[in-house]
């Protein structure tokens, strides 16, 4: 388990209004949870709508930018298991590049914090940041609309992060309502598994019919994560991690998992129940953010 106040994240320290964004600067990738996931029906090309609140993290991957003056697009850190050119983040620069026809180049650095298929949102957060970050520093000065456009064809998670403020979403994510909610702290577990999101989508026993609500409905603590029952019947160590925690607080799984969460008033009591859970599972205590720390960089 990682140590009490080890993991807390400085991301919130770096949402200073005066903080001077460029080349030198590490850019914050932050985790999102989906404090509600209900699957509300079916597209024809079989993605699934859903309505989910989204929520920031203040703890996340870290990237790191390096301009190059031959146009090119590299990727110095390759995260295991994932080839370069898949890697959401140089898939993002080259998009970017593309659409504002820009003739710069980049070095792109990431700090992988955050668990790989966790549900945390991390591939489409590093992708989000790459967006933000080289349209400030490559001084394209797209209007975040087009942002967001050119993250969805990334992933459905990605506009979210572009949109930057926690939101009601509709569609497959990518219909956002800003939502106003409560500071608050986090303990977030990470079960030892990577979970593949289309397998669970593809499940012939998900639940796709809930009711739809209006987002004015929404309170703290409504519905559930439909995506859940699949995942724990199917990985009995997320159901154990999902007991564990219920001591404490409800908890939750995130996005189709793996990771699970539960809420509480602060993070110094996240840090208190942290201190409880069994030493052989890994979790870390974060605080709910109002908005991306990045939201500046793009206007509109
Ligand atoms: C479940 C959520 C909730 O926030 O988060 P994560 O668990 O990924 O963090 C997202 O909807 C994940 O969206 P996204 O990140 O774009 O999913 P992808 O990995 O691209 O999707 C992989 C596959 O899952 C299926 N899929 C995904 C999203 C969706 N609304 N309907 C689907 O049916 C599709 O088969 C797709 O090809
Ligand atoms: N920069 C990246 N960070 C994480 N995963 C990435 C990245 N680029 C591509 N991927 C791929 O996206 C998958 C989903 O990763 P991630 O977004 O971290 O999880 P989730 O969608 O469950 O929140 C990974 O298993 C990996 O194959």
């Amino acid at each position: 388990m990682a140590a009490p106040g080890q993991a807390i994240d400085a991301i919130a320290a770096m949402t200073a209004s005066r903080q001077i964004w460029d080349w030198q600067s590490v850019y914050p990738a932050p985790a999102k949870l989906n404090l509600f996931l209900h699957v509300v029906g079916q597209r024809a090309d079989g993605y699934h709508l859903l309505q989910t609140l989204f929520r920031f993290l203040d703890h996340g991957d870290r990237l790191h930018f390096a301009p190059r003056a031959d146009g090119a697009i590299h990727l110095a850190t390759p995260l295991p298991g994932v080839p370069p050119e898949s890697d959401l983040t140089l898939r993002a620069a080259r998009l970017l590049q593309a659409a504002s026809a820009c003739r710069q180049g980049v070095d792109i650095s990431i700090d992988k914090r955050l668990p790989m298929g966790g549900g945390l949102g991390g591939g489409s957060s590093d992708a989000a940041t790459v967006l933000l970050a080289l349209n400030h520093l490559w001084k394209l000065d797209l209007p975040r609309r087009q942002l967001q456009e050119i993250g969805l064809q990334l992933g459905a998670d990605v506009p979210f992060f572009i949109f930057g403020r926690n939101a009601f979403a509709e569609g497959v994510g990518e219909a956002l309502q800003a939502v106003e909610l409560p500071a608050c702290g986090y303990l977030v577990l990470e079960p030892p598994l990577a979970v593949a999101t289309a397998a669970i989508f593809g499940a012939p026993e998900l639940k796709r019919d809930s009711l739809p609500i209006r987002a004015e409905q929404w309170h703290p603590g409504f519905g559930g994560n439909d995506l859940q029952t699949v995942v724990a019947a199917r990985f009995p160590v997320v159901a154990e991690h999902l007991a564990c925690l219920s001591a404490f607080a409800p908890a939750r799984m995130s996005g189709s998992g793996a990771c699970v969460f539960a809420e509480f008033e602060s993070a110094e009591q996240a840090q208190a129940a942290l201190r409880k859970i069994p030493a052989k599972l890994r979790g870390w205590v974060a605080a709910g953010l109002d908005e991306h720390p990045l939201r500046a960089l793009a206007s509109g």
